[in-house]
């Protein structure tokens, strides 16, 4: 039988929500993943140093007790942002990055920058103090084509701030374009990037599939072929600068099976078998370690997790639950459309 052992994984892209829903799918991320950047789009968000602190709490209070698990908090950019409380939360350990949403872009954005000049001070703080910058990199304007945003982005947004602030340490969050890949590729340093586990398997093919189907819409929407094939190249590369974020973002089920259903894809509980089955179709078993356990660590100066994790290669596929249960409701988990075989081997506790 076929095994692999690899470092830990961390994601370094997840929302965990709060309340009955972090309670619910925290178990499902902390069994794989040794760390995670949690991302701050609560409701309200995660604005100050004494958020991330109270927020970072209630994570670890549900946290189960035999998962060791870090969340490395976020901070949530606003147009008021106060840079001095920002430094106060990096210095002291409590947050590791801070995530800019442009106003209006995804979920939970609405608090987000609209004028990014607005958010210079805090951009140059950030510079200033090594503290990187997460960015949902997609533009607003009603007049972009939701296919272009992150192209757009890329050209107005991301190679200005870079040019204006090159020391600014930058990961552009859930690349989905080719565009995106070419872009990060050609810069040498201070920007990275993740990928997420559905981009690479999806194509925006799946979220028309004969119906609307809603568990396959998040943001950045899934786009052609061409742009899946891209990011599977830059991910199986073994490219330092890739490095994965799952996105996997809850949403209960009647939120998203509606007439204006939410973004976001829950991926936590399969992500691990589902990118074993990714890197094995490319031939890249070998790199998976690279992308899940060490190219992340590498950007964000912190040691690769010392713990290994272990997948077996099962003859039968490995069975899935089609939905966790919440006590707010019930949340689909990601379908990958194939059978999965690689299974995470648990250690008995
Ligand atoms: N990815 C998504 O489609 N949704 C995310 C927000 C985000 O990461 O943009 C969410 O919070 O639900
Ligand atoms: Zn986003
Ligand atoms: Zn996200």
């Amino acid at each position: 039988m076929k095994t692999l052992t690899i470092r830990r994984p961390d994601d370094w892209h997840v929302h965990l929500r709060d309340g009955a829903v972090l309670q619910a799918v925290l178990p499902h991320t902390s069994r794989d993943f040794g760390r995670a950047i949690i991302m701050p789009n609560l409701v309200p968000p995660v604005v100050t140093k004494a958020d991330a602190l109270a927020y970072r709490d209630r994570i670890m209070a549900a946290l189960p007790r035999d998962h060791a698990f870090e969340p490395l908090m976020t901070l949530y950019v606003t147009e008021t942002t106060d840079p001095d409380d920002l430094e106060s939360a990096f210095r002291d350990g409590v947050v590791t990055a801070a995530k800019l949403y442009p106003a209006g872009a995804t979920t939970n954005s609405q608090s987000g920058v609209r004028d990014f000049e607005n958010a210079m001070p805090v951009f140059e703080r950030m510079a200033a103090i090594g503290m990187p910058l997460c960015l949902h990199g997609e533009v607003t304007d009603p007049a972009i084509d939701i296919f272009d945003r992150e192209a757009v982005f890329i050209d107005r947004v991301l190679d200005p701030l870079r040019r204006r602030l090159p020391e600014l340490r930058i990961v552009m969050e859930h690349l989905t374009t080719r565009d995106g890949v070419d872009y990060v590729s050609g810069q040498s340093a201070n920007l990275g990037a993740t990928i997420t586990t559905h981009h690479l398997i999806i194509n925006r093919n799946a979220i028309l599939a004969g119906g609307i189907r809603p568990h396959y819409y998040c943001l950045p929407v899934a786009k052609r072929e061409e742009h899946r094939l891209a990011l599977r190249k830059a991910a199986t590369s073994g490219d330092p600068r890739f490095f994965l974020g799952t996105d996997s973002a809850p949403h209960l089920d009647p939120l998203k099976e509606c007439a204006c259903g939410c973004a976001g894809i829950f991926s936590a509980t399969n992500t691990i078998s589902c990118l074993a089955h990714v890197f094995e179709d490319e031939g890249a078993l070998d790199r998976l370690e690279a992308f899940t356990s060490l190219n992340g660590p590498q950007f964000y100066g912190l040691p690769a997790n010392e713990e290994r994790i272990t997948l077996r290669r099962e003859d039968e596929p490995v069975v899935f639950p089609s939905k966790i249960d919440t006590a707010d409701g019930p949340v689909t988990l990601f379908d990958p459309m194939f059978p999965i075989h690689w299974n995470v081997v648990r250690q008995a506790s």
